[in-house]
């Protein structure tokens, strides 16, 4: 028998209630779950030991098993920011489409990065029905644009009208049809603050060097749903899709032009600033 795991304390005390469907679902009695992480994953990404310590001191006291609890406070932090109607119904079209759309801490994580850098322009790959575009227009300026690229037209039709309802006039998002390579070699060197990528997976390394052309220095690029949920550091036999992750977060973080952080929210939101 399962149950959805109980909110954390700190929920009830500041009232808040994250939207049960995104809480992880446990079995009670069951071991906590053991999940690989990047410290006992190094054949794959190969985390580098700090000057001087090898990897078993450097790791001694770090290697850590994510517990139930665990999942509980990252469902927690995930639900944190609480969202509004319009997001709720782009959300239930992507449903319908069968569309992953961003997580509510991703969004909010989304909003805290584009209100960061000032974001005046924005580029977005993989428009799907429009939730991540709405926490990407709620944190930049009210004068900011939105270029935000699909190749799905009806997907782009939904989002039109979730930014609609979320009271954003038409001239704050400009929606280009088509694929992301062919789309981003006509946008502008240097013309963009931030870049999220949310579109194949397989493409991620193409969009990052595309995206280190279109940001100034200072901006920020941002790939969605690094964790595979999980695959990206299993180490069990994995797709073409995860070996291309696993390129993707290793030239991030080898890049001397960028400086880089993981934010464990979402599936895994990869940020780093264009130096
Ligand atoms: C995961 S959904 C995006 C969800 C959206 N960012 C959100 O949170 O609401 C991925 C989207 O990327 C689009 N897509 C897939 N491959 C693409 C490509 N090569 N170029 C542009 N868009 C692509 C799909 O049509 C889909 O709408």
């Amino acid at each position: 028998m399962t149950r959805a795991a109980t909110a954390h304390p700190a929920a009830s005390a500041l009232a808040l209630r994250p939207d049960p469907s995104h809480i992880p679902r446990r079995t009670p009695g069951h071991a906590p779950r053991h999940f690989l992480t990047p410290s006992n994953d190094r054949a794959h990404l190969r985390v580098p030991a700090p000057n001087g310590y090898s990897h078993a001191q450097a790791t001694t006291g770090q290697e850590r098993v994510i517990t139930g609890n665990r999942q509980t406070d990252w469902a927690f932090a995930d639900a944190y920011v609480a969202e509004d109607d319009a997001l709720r119904w782009a959300r239930d079209r992507a449903r319908e489409a069968g569309l992953r759309s961003v997580s509510p801490g991703a969004g909010a994580a989304l909003r805290l990065l584009a209100a960061t850098v000032d974001a005046k322009a924005v580029a977005e790959i993989g428009t799907g029905t429009g939730v991540s575009g709405i926490h990407l227009l709620n944190g930049m300026r009210p004068d900011g644009v939105l270029t935000t690229v699909d190749t799905e037209p009806e997907h782009q039709q939904s989002a039109r009208q979730a930014f609609r309802a979320a009271g954003f006039a038409s001239n704050r998002a400009r929606f280009i049809p088509g694929r992301a390579l062919d789309v981003l070699p006509r946008l502008a060197d240097a013309g963009y603050d931030l870049v999220f990528c949310d579109g194949d997976r397989q493409e991620f390394p193409d969009y990052l060097a595309e995206s280190l052309r279109l940001l100034r220095p200072g901006g920020l690029v941002v790939f969605e749903g690094v964790f595979a949920h999980g695959r990206t550091v299993d180490s069990a036999p994995q797709p073409a899709e995860v070996l291309r992750l696993r390129e993707l977060l290793r030239t991030v973080r080898e890049s001397p032009d960028l400086l880089p952080s993981l934010l464990p929210v979402g599936d895994g939101l990869l940020c780093a600033v264009k130096r």
